[in-house]
């Protein structure tokens, strides 16, 4: 036998995002089930006939597409489907195992993002307004999966067969696949409990009841004549608790059973890992976890290869997937030293043990470069996207087979790009190099404590308690998107789409001060996206026409890549600042994107270390901060709304991570005297457990969300803020005008913890995508608020 190459899970937007297209069309009732069944269908086929007959590969998934995401995939597929929907939508005839489409489809569709029926008077039909289930992040990656809901009286049932109709069709066009599914245990761990439950109760209790549903999946599979599939657990590169290794053994121990049960050739189990180091509960695995198959990820654990390919050795039938191309970035791979890796795995295990593939499912990266006729030609000779890291696999795969000379020519094109790529003068900047060598302890901490720079800024900024702002962008309306549009194909001049977005500041401001608001912004009209503006403005950024990655079910962002040293070459920032200072005589804060959003919202550089890479974008702001100071812009606010998401997978590595990055922030924000007051801003997630480490940030203010979750932020026993602080007083996610009741209550509820002389008064977030006449009534409203506290001198 020889070596095989594999995917673990194909991008599924398609070449050009027709998924998306094709379920918007949907969802606005543009297109029928069928019509939108239809596409998908051939989307899929298209897919497989390029990763199997096109590209070569060996072993191609399936099942790995999702019309949403493949945790809800697979919760619906054993039946976790919460009974809110169940009542609305599913008559218990349904629950055969069916195909996702009719009546499974709007419930499937209503778990992922809600259902709304509002009958008109007169008509019989019932209210129903159902919320879409919780929304969570993969792991550390930028895409959210639905989080699964169970009940302690659940039962499972197998209720969709996708699974088994993709790996059907595949067939039908004569392609062979590996069905991919979420393992029973991560999709417990994943879930959680649904309201009401008892507090001891977890989710991974019902794996007993679970099994069954998964045996028969197993069995069904192997019917249909698949010979292998594969159980994603990516839960086993996290801390877990060891009494999880004995539910790990029962599900594998469960489905080796079913497998040897189900035909004359036995269906293969690959256990599924990604992102992460496995050694840690290396004995959840080895040495007797009945697996077939074992995939890890080399290239974020690779200091895992050793251990997990002589434990491998000892296991005499299993095969290894070695993860050794980049599921997660688009970098080229280093053909050479990739190959040193397939040689090492094959002289333990032997040609018939090893496959080659991605580190993790593709679905992070994004289709193919073809598209891209813009980049810059030497930097689109450092990339690959899905498609080209498929052609890397099967080359690894033939030079493993067939002897390296068998694949000559690409190598050598291939060590011409990474030898490139190492010694460009685009991407080591000496001067940028020279630079963050002389980051000392000085410039990244303020001149004065905050006590002091307190006192300073109280006398010159005079505001009053209880001040209001808002978080930065206002309203992007159409307009906006049109004059933009209109200006980057050239139909307008760069003066007349100035002399736009003036007006729109202007705008802006006349509503600020008519409501009273304390801290005046600009508010961003010149801004698509918060990282991708500044990207624009900072060389060794490059941008992608259409390098779309998944986010959440229809949306996919177009992350910037970074790919050389950074600098800022001149002031962003600061021409539109001292305008909009000029039409206001309150104090205008100046508005910046912080070092580690810009790196966690882009594909960064995968030959150094984040650290590095964020200082020097560290060092870029700094520039800017210092440039708007120098302005007479005493406020500067430094958005770090992303600062949550780079925590490690592992405790025990979020100091190392929590300490860089909060002296990545302070790099960007201490230039600047005691009397700049210095504001950050944070939301979409937990804050609590780093809150430490926010006020290790030492911004004079920070404005965080809190309403959309609900005041959880203060809610922590131990919460205290030792500067000052803004937490969100209502949810901009949403059209509804906020009531003054609502928002009084959340202050009352602020005053309990923390100090009057301390809070700020604002939304959770960005304006931006709201309209114009409900930013005025919320503002007044909230205005109303603050003035109201300050007058009744509240203290609890
Ligand atoms: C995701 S945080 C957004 C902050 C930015 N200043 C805005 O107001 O839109
Ligand atoms: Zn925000």
């Amino acid at each position: 036998m020889r070596v095989l190459s594999a995917n673990l899970g194909f991008p599924r937007m398609g070449a050009n995002r027709e998924l998306k297209r094709q379920v918007e069309a949907f969802w606005s009732g543009k297109v029928t089930d069928s019509a939108l069944l239809k596409v998908v269908n051939e989307l899929r086929k298209d897919h497989w006939v390029l990763q199997k007959n096109q590209l070569g590969l060996d072993i191609v998934p399936s099942n790995d597409f999702s019309l949403y995401d493949q945790v809800l995939d697979q919760a619906f597929t054993v039946g976790a489907i919460p009974k809110r929907y169940r009542d609305v939508f599913i008559k218990n005839d349904d629950l055969l195992p069916s195909a996702l489409e009719g009546n499974m489809l709007s419930t499937y569709f209503a778990m992922a993002r809600g259902y709304q029926q509002f009958p008109t008077e007169g008509s019989n039909l019932p209210v129903i307004d159902l919320e879409a289930m919780e929304m969570k992040k993969w792991f550390d990656t930028n895409y959210h999966y639905i989080v699964p809901e169970f009940d302690p009286t659940q039962q499972f049932k197998l209720t969709c067969n996708k699974f088994l109709e993709e790996y059907k069709q595949a067939k039908s066009f004569g392609i062979e696949t590996r069905p991919v599914l979420i393992g029973p245990v991560s999709l417990l761990l994943l879930g959680k409990a649904s309201p009401n439950s008892p507090a001891d109760f977890a989710p991974i209790q019902l794996l007993e009841r679970l099994l069954p549903v998964y045996e028969e999946i197993v069995k069904h599979l192997a019917e249909a004549g698949a010979r292998s599939v594969q159980f994603d657990e990516p839960c086993l590169v996290q801390d877990l608790d060891s009494k999880i290794s004995q539910s790990y053994h029962e599900a594998y121990s469960c489905l080796s059973m079913a497998a040897k049960k189900s035909s004359a050739e036995p269906i293969k189990i690959q256990l599924t890992t990604y992102f992460g180091n496995i050694v840690p509960n290396l004995a959840f695995i080895f040495p007797n976890l009945p697996i077939d198959g074992l995939h890890i990820d080399l290239v974020r654990a690779p200091q895992q290869f050793e251990t997990v390919l002589s434990a491998a050795e000892k296991h005499p039938t299993l095969q290894l997937s070695i993860g050794i191309i980049n599921g997660r970035n688009i970098w080229k791979t280093d053909l050479s030293a990739a190959f040193d890796m397939v040689k090492k795995a094959v002289a333990v295990l032997g040609t018939d043990r090893v496959i080659v593939t991605p580190s993790c499912s593709l679905l992070h990266t994004p289709h193919s470069l073809d598209a891209e006729t813009e980049l810059n030609p030497d930097v689109k000779d450092w990339l690959a996207f899905s498609v080209e890291k498929i052609k890397e696999i099967v080359l690894l795969t033939k030079a493993a087979n067939n002897g390296i000379d068998s694949i000559k020519d690409e190598l050598e094109a291939n060590q011409r790009s990474i030898q490139t790529r190492r010694t460009s003068p685009k991407i080591h900047n000496p001067a940028v190099q020279e630079r963050l060598k002389s980051i000392d302890h000085d410039m990244i901490r303020r001149r004065s404590t905050f006590d002091k720079r307190w006192e300073k800024q109280q006398e010159i900024f005079k505001l009053p308690d209880f001040p209001t702002t808002t978080i930065g962008s206002f309203p992007q309306t159409g307009e906006v998107r049109k004059a933009r549009a209109a200006f980057k194909r050239g139909d307008i001049s760069q003066e007349e789409y100035n002399k736009f977005i003036n007006e729109e500041i202007k705008k802006c401001i006349q509503l600020q001060e008519k409501n009273d608001i304390d801290v005046i912004v600009h508010g961003e009209f010149e801004r698509t996206d918060m990282v991708e503006f500044f990207g624009e403005h900072l060389e060794g950024y490059a941008f992608t026409k259409n390098g779309w990655v998944q986010s959440y079910g229809s949306r996919c962002v177009k992350p910037p890549i970074i790919y050389g040293d950074v600098y800022r070459p001149k002031p962003i920032t600061v021409e539109v600042a001292k305008y909009a200072q000029s039409l206001t005589k309150k104090p205008l804060k100046g508005m910046l994107t912080g070092p580690v959003t810009m790196l966690q919202w882009s594909f960064v550089r995968d030959d150094q270390h984040h650290k590095p890479t964020t200082q020097q974008l560290a060092l870029a702001i700094r520039d800017e901060v210092t440039d708007l100071e120098a302005a007479g812009i005493n406020i500067i606010q430094i958005d770090e709304p992303a600062l949550r998401e780079g925590l490690p997978l592992r405790h025990s590595e979020w100091k190392e991570y929590l300490d860089w990055s909060v002296d990545c922030f302070l790099l960007a924000s201490c230039s600047v005297a005691d009397t700049t007051q210095i504001h950050t801003h944070m939301c979409y997630s937990d804050f609590y457990d780093i809150i430490d480490a926010i006020s290790c940030m030492d911004a004079d203010v920070i404005t965080i969300e809190n309403s959309r979750s609900d005041l959880k932020f203060l809610g922590a026993e131990s919460f205290t803020y030792p500067n000052e602080i803004g937490p969100g007083i209502y949810d901009i996610h949403s059209p509804r005008i906020p009531s003054k009741e609502e928002m009084e209550h959340r202050l009352k509820e602020m005053l309990k913890r923390l100090k009057r002389n301390s809070i700020w008064v604002n939304p959770d977030c960005g304006l931006k995508t709201r309209k114009w006449n409900e930013v005025d009534l919320a503002l007044k409203n909230m205005t109303e608020v603050a003035k109201k506290f300050r007058t009744m001198g509240y203290q609890v």
